[in-house]
């Protein structure tokens, strides 16, 4: 009855296809264990949602430091997300009238992952709470997997935050995960075909990023918008993006890692769609920087982080890890995580 439940999510790179999976696309998407969100629910007598310390900070050394930290860190942490997916969980069982027992929760929460660097720190909170309450309340069994990244999603929309649901896929399911967005089936099933594929499919992949928070809903409104509005450019460059996924997988496969390296640069270069003032000049001198050593890059998000893959081998590591260093951006190999779904899981999934 007492005891603590602890459950993390990883960050996730999106590897091939984003950001079609906000537009009924595909994507390759990769969980990593570089970094993670953890939440811990303890039982307790009222619900309580704890702020952080540090991400949730309201007490400042002077106005200055104040203005200082609004205008670097923005106005929000993760107690609004981990509120959204309390309300979310509880709509969803209501409505599908999975019984809750009325014993009380804390929930509190930790995070090393670089704050809105596009690697999905957002959903990881969610992803992680998520976890928390299928425990907590022994509901695991009624709770597809499919079904669980579209709870994700649903609570950062409730915030307002234009999203995709590749992040949260990626984070349910662990891995290297094929995903298929497709209308017929997100209209008839009410999620994507999850497909993973096996992690040792990939070659050596690197991470880059800068301490440079950017607002994913805020890169993705006009475009979607854009797109809203049947946008004939808009529509068909996002058709394209989603096709690379598509390819990739059977490159993928075939271990074609030289044309995996020339899709990965296509994908980032149609992202020109969103134009530079939205990619921010930070994140493109990333890509800049691998592209100079012949390095393939492509943005793992929305912004802030980039992946990069060395078609010529170790020497080309080094060059990049030099050029990295020496604009001062943060470079690390690409650790990749295993699936993380259970006997459990699989048992109540559908298209697994
Ligand atoms: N590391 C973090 N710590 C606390 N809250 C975070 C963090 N990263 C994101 N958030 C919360 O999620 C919201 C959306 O973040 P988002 O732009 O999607 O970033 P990311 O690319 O990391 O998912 C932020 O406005 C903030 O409320
Ligand atoms: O633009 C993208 O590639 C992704 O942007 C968001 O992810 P984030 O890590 O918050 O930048 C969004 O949630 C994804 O669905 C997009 O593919
Ligand atoms: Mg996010």
């Amino acid at each position: 009855m007492t005891d603590v439940i602890q459950h993390k999510a990883y960050a996730r790179i999106g590897l091939l296809g984003n950001p079609s999976d906000v537009y009924y696309g595909n994507t390759i998407s990769i969980s990593i264990t570089n970094f993670w969100a953890s939440v811990k629910l303890e039982p307790s007598e009222h619900l309580i949602v704890k702020p952080h310390h540090f991400h949730d900070l309201v007490e400042f050394d002077s106005l200055n430091h104040l203005v200082n930290r609004l205008e670097t860190e923005g106005f929000y942490g993760g107690v609004r997300l981990l509120m959204a997916i309390c309300k979310i969980f509880y709509k969803y069982c209501k409505n599908n009238l999975i019984d809750l027992h009325e014993r009380n929760f804390t929930l509190s929460y930790d995070t090393n992952i670089p704050r809105q660097t596009g690697l999905s720190g957002s959903s990881a909170i969610v992803c992680a709470a998520l976890n928390c309450m299928l425990d907590f309340y022994k509901i695991r069994h009624l709770v597809r997997v499919e079904e669980r990244p579209n709870l994700i999603l649903d609570a950062e929309k409730e915030l307002g935050i234009v999203a995709g649901l590749q992040d949260r896929v990626a984070q349910v399911y662990g891995g290297v995960v094929f995903m298929d967005f497709g209308k017929t089936h997100m209209e008839k099933l009410g999620h994507g075909i999850y497909s993973p594929m096996d992690i040792s499919l990939l070659p050596p992949l690197y991470l880059i990023y800068a301490e440079n928070p950017s607002d994913s809903g805020k890169v993705h409104s006009t475009v979607r918008k854009r797109w809203l509005d049947g946008d004939d450019f808009i529509r068909s460059t996002m058709k394209e993006v989603a096709n690379l996924a598509v390819e990739g997988r059977q490159v993928l496969l075939q271990k074609d890692y030289a044309k995996l390296a020339s899709l990965m640069n296509h994908n980032f270069d149609l992202r020109s769609m969103f134009g530079d003032d939205a990619l921010g000049e930070m994140n493109l001198k990333m890509v800049e920087i691998a592209r100079e050593v012949g390095a393939a890059s492509k943005f793992t998000g929305s912004g802030g982080a980039v992946v990069a893959f060395c078609p010529a081998g170790p020497l080309q590591v080094e060059l990049l890890q030099e050029a990295c260093e020496k604009a001062g951006f943060i470079i690390q190999p690409v650790q990749v995580a295993s699936s993380f779904l259970n006997d459990m899981d699989l048992g109540n999934s559908s298209s697994t």
